[in-house]
């Protein structure tokens, strides 16, 4: 196995409704996910990620194009393919009326897992809950019942998990707490596929990036490939005080940071850094300290996404 999933030529247009013109959210997606991999669906709100992993979850249908989960056509094989892939949805939805325990031999009935092959016990374990089991889910605290989504989205031991947006308004804690599961769980061969916000969490967690826009694929590429696509890089100067900047090499352009010191953009791959600095101490400009700081994720994620 190679890809957990595969995409093709995947659409989606909502109808229209009253006087809301009909959305074509998702214009053709090819993508393959390979198995064992974190993968990361970023892009803009409205972009098409919930659309895409309802679809995947078998929670909305599509209008064209072909979904391979885990081997299986999600239309030839609906069973085996939602049976492959678990979904921590973004919304906390639960019954208030539940324990977590209950709720976990719910959800286990409902994907037809026997009773000799459920996990209960671990995953309230695995997720922190194991003292709530038995507590009523509304005196729960959202970070409990995030934890209890996640163990909800495990309990038929699925090849992918889905994430979305799981640290949304999460605190430090849960947010570590919830990444070493999920670094565990893909350790052990899971593959991962999540969206989020936070595009420091997507550097450091994911293997591979795809960014999507307006419905399309416009990027995907392994984290490393992605960042170095940017030819972009800062040099942070301390001036010691105000200073008039002589005419900088082309390709450079400067700002002044609120705390006062000179940001110097430019691209490595024309400019080297003893050009600009060369240029400065010319022109009698203090330099009493030097940073330099490189292109990150987010950089990489505007210039994609512009319009
Ligand atoms: N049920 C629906 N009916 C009509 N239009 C919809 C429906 N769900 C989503 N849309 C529209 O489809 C487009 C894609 O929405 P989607 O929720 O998939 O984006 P998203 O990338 O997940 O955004 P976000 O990060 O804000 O959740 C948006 O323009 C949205 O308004």
């Amino acid at each position: 196995m190679s890809d957990a999933i595969r995409i093709q030529g995947l659409s989606k247009t909502y109808a229209a409704q009253g006087p809301a013109p009909a959305k074509e959210a998702l214009k053709g997606i090819d993508l393959d996910i390979p198995a064992g991999s974190i993968f990361g669906l970023l892009g803009p709100n409205g972009a098409g990620k919930s659309t895409m992993i309802n679809i995947l979850a078998g929670l909305v249908n599509k209008t064209a194009g072909r979904v391979t989960i885990w081997g299986f056509d999600q239309d030839v094989n609906p069973r085996q393919s939602r049976a492959a892939i678990g979904v921590m949805p973004q919304e906390l939805n639960m019954d208030p009326f539940f324990t977590p325990r209950a709720s976990l031999e719910v959800q286990a009935g409902l994907y037809g897992v026997p009773k000799a092959e459920r996990w209960t016990d671990e995953l309230l374990a695995l997720v922190g809950l194991t003292d709530q089991a038995n507590a009523y889910a509304r005196s729960l605290s959202g970070g409990m019942k995030r934890r209890l989504l996640l163990a909800k989205a495990l309990v038929h031991r699925p090849h992918i998990l889905v994430l979305d947006e799981p640290t949304a308004g999460v605190d430090i804690t849960l947010r570590e707490m919830l990444w070493k599961n999920v670094r565990r769980l893909n350790e052990q061969g899971m593959t991962i596929i999540l969206t989020t916000h936070y595009l420091e969490e997507a550097e450091q967690m994911c293997d591979e990036i795809a960014i999507i826009n307006h419905g399309q694929v416009v990027v995907r590429q392994d984290t490393q490939t992605l960042l170095s696509r940017t030819d972009g890089k800062t040099m942070v100067l301390d001036t010691g005080g105000p200073v008039t900047l002589p005419p900088l090499p082309p390709g450079a352009r400067s700002e002044i940071r609120p705390d006062g010191r000179l940001a110097i953009s430019y691209p490595p791959s024309r400019l080297r850094a003893d050009q600009i600095l060369d240029v400065l101490r010319g022109a009698g400009v203090p330099i009493l300290d030097v940073a330099t700081e490189q292109a990150d994720l987010e950089d990489v994620f505007v210039e994609l996404t512009r319009d």
